[in-house]
């Protein structure tokens, strides 16, 4: 056995999407290995790490003073380089079992709008969680590969990625981005509209998870069905006594209607500019939707009715992007064509 492939024995390549509301993280040959939000608690007294992920999310909002849950990622980029490379490294080292002698290759899904000096910390942060090589590749396309769209090929290919800070639009052709554009509005815009909707109509305050638990059981784009109610706690901002209230699923459509609009509006504005040629194809194969953002109910069927064309939502939108970085993981004439360092 050489002592390259003894090597790979020992070394576990990953691919990583680096999201503002949740990382994952994929090992080759085992799949999804982390998926947890992309939060971190730091003790304000000794700056030291009290809890990554699911465990920090749990603290939000409940945190003594002397602890702060911090999202080092706003917007879809870094807030806060710092905070950000203790998480990738916290991620990258569970991802490998805490196992120390690991020397992986990783590829970083970063948002398209990414600047110079946000790549070099991304890339910097991998490098010092002991990678031995890093690549970064666009969310947008790495979405459209996940999604199994055939980027490679000259026909035009759109993805409207909705995560958590931004929606990423992007049309794609023979592997490379004909057209891109990404607003800052997408899931954590529409939690805060709720909270404001729901202060405003009732002078009750309610926290970023509750109003992330009535968008995903009552939100939605486009009228339902089945009509659904659902009732909140919150506390009242003029008795300042804990209360419970039930609302319907018209008022939150109502509350998200400014937030999805521009969704929309960003979608009709990527058609617009698309290259004629390419718009063809778009009206023949539709347009795929991803990110957790893409869930909100009935988004599918409001874009349909808006753009009227046909509208497909990826198999598993939480995890297109790093399912697509991993397949780059065994593709590296690919990788090497669409990476953007
Ligand atoms: N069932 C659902 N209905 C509506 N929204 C949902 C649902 N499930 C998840 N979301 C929202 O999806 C968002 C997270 O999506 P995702 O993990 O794709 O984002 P991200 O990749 O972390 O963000 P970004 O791409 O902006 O960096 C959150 O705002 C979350 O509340």
């Amino acid at each position: 056995m050489s002592l390259r492939s003894l090597f790979s024995l020992f070394s576990s390549d990953l691919a990583i999407d680096l999201g503002t509301a949740n990382t994952c993280v994929y090992a080759r040959g085992k799949g999804i290995v982390v998926n947890e939000p992309s939060i971190v608690a730091i003790n304000k007294v000794n700056g030291r790490i009290e809890a990554v992920g699911k465990e920090a999310k749990d603290m939000l909002g409940r945190t003594p003073g002397n602890i702060v849950a911090i999202k080092p990622m706003k917007d879809g980029v870094i807030a806060d380089f710092e905070v950000t490379e203790k998480m990738l490294t916290y991620f990258i080292k569970k991802a490998h079992n805490r196992n120390v002698w690991v020397r992986p290759r990783i590829v970083i899904g970063v948002p398209s709008e990414i600047t110079q000096v946000e790549k070099r910390a991304v890339k910097d942060s991998a490098y010092r969680a002991k990678a031995s090589e890093v690549h970064l590749v666009e969310e947008a396309m790495a979405a459209a590969i996940g999604a199994g769209m055939p980027i490679t090929e000259p026909s035009g290919n759109m993805i409207v990625d909705i995560g958590g800070g931004t929606t990423d639009i992007a049309v794609i052709s023979l592997a490379g981005i004909v057209y891109s554009k990404a607003v800052r509005v997408a899931g954590n815009e529409m939690d805060e509209a709720i909270i404001q909707y729901i202060k405003k109509t009732y002078n009750l305050l309610i926290g970023e998870r509750t109003a992330e638990q009535i968008k995903m059981e009552l939100g939605s784009a486009f009228p339902l069905e089945d009509p659904k109610e659902m009732e909140i706690k919150g506390r009242h901002l003029v008795e300042g006594v804990p209360k419970t209230i039930t609302i319907s699923d018209s008022e939150i459509r109502g509350a998200l209607a400014e937030t999805v609009n521009v969704i929309v509006d960003a979608v009709r504005i990527a058609l617009e500019r698309t290259p004629p040629e390419l718009s063809a194809d778009i009206v023949d194969r539709g347009i795929v939707l991803t990110g957790g953002g893409s869930l909100l109910k009935n988004l599918d069927k409001r874009l349909r009715e808006e753009t009227g064309l046909p509208v497909a939502m990826a198999e598993d939108p939480l995890s297109t992007v790093v399912l697509g970085a991993g397949r780059m993981l065994s593709d590296f004439n690919l990788l090497r064509k669409i990476s953007i360092d």
